[in-house]
């Protein structure tokens, strides 16, 4: 039995939280967050923010509650100040000011991500709003619903930025969107397909504002009234700011080893480079089985994934994480992109001799009313032939597909054992010769 104390209770800290007291009750937990809430699925702000969803009331899948239940001890709206990780022991301040200390055998840093923050003039001012938390989604959606709020900047054409675009586009305000590349989603998609969605994008009212950075704020009476960039000034009166996130390692980064970003450093175990010392989710690193590497790829299913791997670990039984491929997705004014692995550009900057092959058709017969077209781009090493990456875009859901790409990345098939894979043909669904099929076929 041991005293196994988790700091950080999202969705890392949660699912290592629930594999413990799951699987080995006989231990000691404790859990600590000093946010007021938990659990709150970042993913929906969009959704209730863009009234997609009428209330947040469902963005939540836990409680402080359930934990008890289990017999955790939850300490919540406590923040943990600093580890004594040579006396395992955890300094820690409760919501009323009072400091205390906790012991600790095994500790699980799952203390997530912070957005982050540029280094320009005006950031401080009001309505200049990150959407990290659900508390800050809350404030994103009450200044909405100001009509005198009718310019909105939203900084950051990654996926928060993108998704909030849509969001304050469909509550009536003035759209622009800014990024300092010169597409959207950069990250995770090649410019055949971020061309389409910033074509949506700029199709359904959102002024984009690529290769475009932002320089100062500038207000009046504390409130932001106007941006200005390298290209020019523009009136605004609320900014959504989605620049980013940096792993928030301010706990342990003097004393465990971390990664370029500074991100913990994790094994396959979710072991620190300390004894019983473990980091979990957006704030450690992860292995990539695309580049066969470690890296850092912060999202909620590889915060739960690690989570699990962690409450195992620190329980007690040696399990290692299969690795992931960063799969992604997003739904943008019915516009869908989906993705794994590596794209070109990072294909290519992890030092792969690249080959990538293309196909566009559409999803069903023509004789089918219900149909879009579909493109597909499957990107693989020349040498080995192996799938590295895979990315497709519809107007329809294509979102099964990239599992068995994923799949295909973890396993290390290569191209070539795609090309006569069994897949089946039902005119509902798809052609007799599919777009995957067609892909590999045609990869030379
Ligand atoms: C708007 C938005 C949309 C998103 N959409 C998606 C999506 O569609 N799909 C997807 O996969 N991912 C999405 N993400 C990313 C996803 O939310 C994160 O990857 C995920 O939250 C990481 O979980 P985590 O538990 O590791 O970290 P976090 O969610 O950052 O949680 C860390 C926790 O640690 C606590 N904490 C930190 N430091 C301390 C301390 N010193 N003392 C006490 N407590 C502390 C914090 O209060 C927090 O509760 C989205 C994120 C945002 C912001
Ligand atoms: N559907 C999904 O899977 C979602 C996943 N997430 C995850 O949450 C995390 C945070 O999301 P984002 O904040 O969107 O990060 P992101 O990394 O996806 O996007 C950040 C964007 O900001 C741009 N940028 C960086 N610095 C800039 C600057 N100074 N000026 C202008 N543009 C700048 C980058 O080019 C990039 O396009 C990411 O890891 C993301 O994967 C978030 C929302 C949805």
């Amino acid at each position: 039995m041991s005293k196994i104390v988790l700091i950080g209770a999202n969705h890392a800290g949660i699912a290592a939280a629930n594999t413990i007291l799951d699987s080995y009750p006989e231990n000691e937990v404790v859990i600590i967050d000093k946010n007021t809430n938990l659990s709150y699925l970042g993913c929906g702000t969009a959704l209730w923010v863009g009234r997609h969803i009428d209330s947040y009331e469902h963005l939540f899948y836990t409680n402080k509650e359930a934990f008890e239940e289990k017999g955790a001890r939850i300490l919540m709206e406590t923040t943990v100040e600093s580890i004594d990780f040579d006396n395992k022991l955890i300094h820690a301040t409760r919501a009323n000011g009072e400091k205390f200390e906790e012991s600790y055998d095994k500790v699980i840093l799952a203390t997530g991500s912070v957005p982050i923050a540029p280094n320009i003039k005006g950031t401080d001012l009001e309505n200049v709003q990150f959407v990290k938390l659900f508390q800050d989604s809350q404030v994103a959606d009450k200044a909405l619903c100001d009509d005198s709020i009718k310019e909105v900047a939203v900084i950051g054409a990654g996926y928060i930025g993108v998704e909030m675009a849509e969001a304050v586009k469909r509550r009536g305000k003035n759209v622009r969107l800014f990024d300092a590349a010169d597409t959207s989603l950069n990250t995770y998609y090649d410019p055949w397909f971020t061309e389409d969605m910033d074509n949506v994008l700029t199709e359904n009212g959102i002024q984009t504002h690529y290769g475009e950075m932002v320089q100062s704020f500038e207000g009046k009476d504390g409130k932001v009234t106007d941006l200005t960039t390298d290209k020019g000034t523009y009136k605004t009166d609320l900014v959504i700011m989605a620049i980013g996130f940096s792993p928030n390692n301010s706990l342990g980064k003097d004393k465990l080893e971390t990664f370029n970003n500074g991100a913990y450093l994790v094994n396959l175990k979710q072991e620190t480079s300390l004894p019983d010392v473990y980091a979990v989710g957006d704030c450690a690193t992860i292995y990539s089985n695309a580049i066969e590497d470690t890296t850092y790829i912060a999202l909620a299913t590889n915060a739960v994934r690690s989570g699990i791997v962690g409450g195992h670990n620190a329980a007690g039984t040696p399990l290692e994480s299969i690795g992931v491929q960063g799969s992604n997705g997003i739904s943008i004014f019915g516009y869908n992109m989906v993705s794994t692995g590596l794209n070109l550009a990072a294909a290519k900057e992890a030092g792969y001799e690249v080959k990538y092959t293309d196909f566009e058709d559409l999803q069903k017969p023509g004789f089918i009313e219900k149909n879009g077209n579909v493109k597909i781009r499957i990107v693989y090493d020349a040498k080995t032939r192996r799938v590295l990456g895979a990315q497709m875009a519809s107007t329809e859901d294509i979102s099964m597909g990239i599992h068995m790409f994923s799949l295909a990345i973890e396993e290390k098939v290569t191209i070539d054992k795609l090309k006569l894979l069994d897949i089946f043909f039902l005119p509902h669904f798809n052609q007799p010769y599919n777009y995957i099929t067609m892909a590999a076929l045609s990869a030379e």
